[in-house]
């Protein structure tokens, strides 16, 4: 260990964060002092539990072919990202360790194929180059031209590959409706939420928050170095340049959050859409010769296969196409014969007059649904999961006026999960009109950046897919799953209505519809990638618990022995029976937040918020807090939403209101009823921003009007190697907010304080910030929250207010007599001897 900064006395307190140390120094000032010391990988220390649990991921890993190089990284990164909690890692058998290395062998997979269709336009760009002899063009020149993408002009073969523009999202324009978004008003130098039509106004919904972002808290200062206040810059520090891509607009907020892609993300690729034979393949990526080959289904598989039921639910195209013919009007019209309907189809899809939504249910209570969307446009390119999710959950979190701030898509699936035990029961209750029984086996290779292909494996196939692993060899896909049309399936089901499981139907289904299956031959598949298949042919058909622990289930806090979860609090739980922080976490807090520096603080080598600031000179780090986290049972635990580890994501349940305060504070929060110590209140929901973005922002807000605090979100300070700008974020409520926007500060003995809660991901960057009591709050009392504004900060960004909080602990009170003074001695200078100019 080298310790880069001086030697420390023997007064020094230290306490160790991870590779670093912090030195608590006690001088006369009772300063706080960090050295940070510098350690070579080699130096740090593993505990023996530690090396044990490495050792037995190896030995893991080891069993299923994966060798200790490959395991080493990803099992780093996952270290990281559960923040040290084994748990995680360890449950299943190592699961998540798995998908993670097999994620991992995927992405290089596609980064190799990558380049080498890199180097074959590089070589044809040199071949061409020479057959032009053009001295003028030098095949360098040429070679970067193609390489800044300024290759279009040029005629490469297979265009698609050339062309592989990045997935923009477009801005929804205007489509927030005026109510959701906040007035401005400039005299009070705030950004004022949707305001309440009377004076008293209930409030006990949240109101929107920003797509994809969990509704956080919002900390205003930083805490660190007896600063508190918020970390914002003098305008002077940071020139915005004009191209900047932040500007804010009221009406067009134009916020693209970083956001850590949630695990549950994952899961999408391996539900998309089956690629039927005719449909046009549109992988970005070479093809090897192999030619494509159809294949029917062996009969002989049927007997393991699960039944699929088709139900077209919804199609919204408008021209007879074969989508529409499961609609009734097209399925009378049954005498269309069934390639001219397919063709039909095909045609549909083509002009971008096709789109369906089909619904397809097995007897393995197994569900898919997927929305086919032909747009008809040549220059379309493959998008993925995690972009498209955002983007329309954007555009829902935008239409509609009041919608759970959890809200994701993968939320509303969830949602929807429960309709089908239900109606999968009750064989009346659904008229499925088309009916697709087909012996299925489906092997589905997931890629999220190549989209999903269907692979068989037949006995001509691949030799190395049988070498390297036990795959299922025959891979039979439901024939008329996409392109159909429901007389024809009445028609192969013997005119009965009904789904049933007809599989001694497949056969003509396949003939008559001349839809048979598609071996799409893998271009790049390596061993790990069929081992990755382990998690879409799940043998069990989803009968095992995926949990975070086994134990989880019902209400957690009723476990003799607490899940993963309450690691975080030290093993406990960190709610009462009754919904309550419990006293010792919350004292904790409190004093976090009212006597920041009686705590340890980290010090960065290289502090995000410092280099966010400027440009120049990076100012030394101001000190962090490690901050107490709750952490929430979450989507991986097999407990219910009832579960007593679940209070912040139940939302608010404390009927609040939204008052005009006495004092010319403003717009006040206060609830109507008792509240007891502990309680939960609500959470600050704001824009996720990273602290670059959020300075833009504040600094291009236009003159006379005012933005709002923004807050800052704790980072995850002692993570080994600089923290970068993406994990280091903020919340600005100025445009989106909840109600929580509307508490006022109070300096010091506020009654409410925020302790940051980690719900979606473990993660020590991208939580909530929730708002529990700090004591019983009385019905109609206020409801405060003390800033941490620095009111004697005078380079902030955000001119601070003046303060009528009434506390006796007031710290603008100070100021506001000095200026008093400064004032008074002002007015009695004679006028004369000042030069002023009076405009
Ligand atoms: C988050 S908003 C709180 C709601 C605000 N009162 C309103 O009407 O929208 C913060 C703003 O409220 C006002 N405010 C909050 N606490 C205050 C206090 N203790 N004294 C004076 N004004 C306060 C300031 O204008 C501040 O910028």
């Amino acid at each position: 260990m080298t310790p880069i900064a001086t030697a420390l006395t023997e007064t020094d307190c230290r306490v160790k964060r991870g590779p670093y140390e912090v030195v608590m120094r006690s001088g006369e000032e009772k300063e706080l002092v960090c050295k940070v010391y510098s350690l070579s990988k080699k130096s740090v220390k593993m505990s023996k539990e530690t090396k044990m649990r490495v050792a037995n991921a190896f030995r893991a890993m080891k069993g299923i072919g994966i060798s200790e190089d490959k395991v080493k990284p990803v099992l780093k990164d996952l270290l990281k990202l559960y923040d040290k909690n084994w748990a995680y890692i360890e449950e299943e058998n190592y699961r998540a360790l798995a998908d993670a290395i097999f994620e991992r062998d995927e992405a290089e997979a596609v980064d190799c194929s990558k380049k080498i269709m890199e180097s074959e336009k590089e070589d044809y760009l040199e071949e061409e180059a020479l057959a032009a002899e053009e001295p003028e063009r030098p095949l360098k020149r040429l070679r970067r031209r193609y390489r800044d993408g300024q290759s279009s002009s040029l005629n490469v073969p297979n265009s698609s590959v050339a062309k592989l523009p990045l997935v923009t999202p477009k801005e929804e324009p205007n489509e927030l409706p005026e109510t959701c978004l906040p007035k401005l008003n400039a005299s009070q130098g705030v950004a004022e939420s949707p305001q309440p039509n009377a004076e008293n106004t209930r409030v006990n919904t949240q109101v929107i928050t920003k797509p994809r972002s969990p509704p956080h808290s919002i900390r205003l200062r930083d805490r660190g170095e007896g600063s508190v206040s918020p970390q914002i810059p003098s305008g002077k520090k940071r020139p915005v340049p004009e191209s900047s891509s932040h500007a804010v607009s009221l009406k067009e907020p134009n916020v693209q959050p970083s956001i850590v892609l949630s695990p549950k993300h994952k899961s999408i690729a391996s539900h998309a859409l089956i690629k039927p034979v005719d449909e046009t393949i549109t992988d970005d990526l070479p093809r090897l010769d192999v030619p494509i080959s159809v294949i029917n289904p062996d009969s002989s598989s049927a007997g393991n296969s699960s039944s699929w039921i088709v139900t077209f639910r919804e199609h919204d195209n408008h021209e007879p196409s074969v989508s529409q013919s499961v609609n009734e009007k097209e399925r009378a019209d049954s005498n269309a014969a069934p390639n001219e309907q397919r063709n039909k189809g095909e045609l549909a899809m083509i002009t971008g007059q096709c789109s369906n939504l089909e619904f397809a249910s097995s007897s393995f209570e197994e569900v898919k649904i997927s929305l086919r969307l032909a747009l008809g446009r040549p220059d379309f390119h493959r998008l993925s999961p995690a972009t498209v999710l955002q983007l329309l959950e954007e555009k829902c979190l935008r239409s509609y006026k009041s919608l759970d701030p959890n809200f994701s898509v993968m939320y509303l699936m969830k949602e929807m999960r429960p309709c089908f035990p239900k109606l999968g029961s009750d064989l009346n209750s659904e008229s499925q009109a088309t009916v697709n029984v087909t012996p299925t086996i489906d092997l589905m290779i997931k890629s999220s950046e190549r989209g999903l292909y269907i692979s068989s494996l037949n006995d001509s196939g691949n030799s190395q897919f049988d070498a390297e692993a036990s795959v299922p060899k025959t891979l039979l896909l439901p024939p008329c799953y996409s392109i159909d049309d429901g007389s024809h399936r009445r028609e192969m089901d013997g005119g009965d209505d009904h789904p049933g499981t007809n599989v001694q139907n497949k056969e003509n289904c396949l003939e008559e519809t001349n839809l048979s299956l598609v071996v799409v031959q893998q271009p790049y598949v390596t061993p790990e990638m069929i081992r990755s298949l382990h998690d879409v042919v799940d043998i069990s058909k989803g009968q095992e618990k995926v949990n975070c622990c086994s134990t989880c289930s019902g209400d957690c806090l009723s476990l003799s022995e607490p899940c993963a979860c309450a690691h975080e609090t030290g093993g406990e739980f960190a709610y009462t029976p009754d919904g309550l922080v419990k006293e010792e976490l919350l004292e904790e807090c409190i004093s976090m937040n009212r006597d920041p520096k009686k705590h340890s603080q980290f010090f960065c080598k290289e502090c995000p918020l410092e280099r966010s600031k400027s440009e120049g000179i990076i100012e030394p780090c101001k000190g962090h807090l490690m901050r107490k986290f709750i952490k929430e049972c979450w989507w991986r635990c097999g407990c219910d939403k009832q579960c007593g580890n679940r209070v912040v994501q139940r939302g608010i349940t404390r009927n609040l209101q939204v008052f005009m305060t006495p004092e010319g504070k403003g717009w006040g929060l206060r609830a109507l009823e008792d509240l007891p110590k502990g309680a939960f209140v609500c959470e600050y929901v704001g824009e996720v921003l990273t602290y670059a973005e959020l300075y833009d922002r504040v600094l291009r807000c236009p003159k006379g009007e005012k933005h709002s605090y923004p807050v800052l979100l704790d980072a995850d300070w002692d993570a080994e190697g600089a923290l970068k700008d993406e994990e280091a974020l903020c919340l600005d409520a100025t445009y989106y907010g909840n109600v929580a926007r509307f508490i006022n500060h109070r300096c010091y003995d506020s009654n409410l304080v925020n302790i940051p809660v980690k719900v979606e991901i473990p993660d020590n960057h991208y939580y909530h910030l929730a708002f529990f009591t700090t004591r019983k709050v009385k019905a109609m009392e206020e409801l405060t929250w003390d800033y941490g504004i620095d009111f004697d900060d005078h380079d902030h960004l955000i001119k601070a207010f003046r303060c009528q909080c009434g506390s006796k602990f007031c710290r603008n009170i100070k100021r506001s007599s000095k200026m008093l003074l400064a004032n008074t001695l002002f007015l009695l200078i004679p006028a004369s001897l000042l030069d002023l100019t009076v405009s």
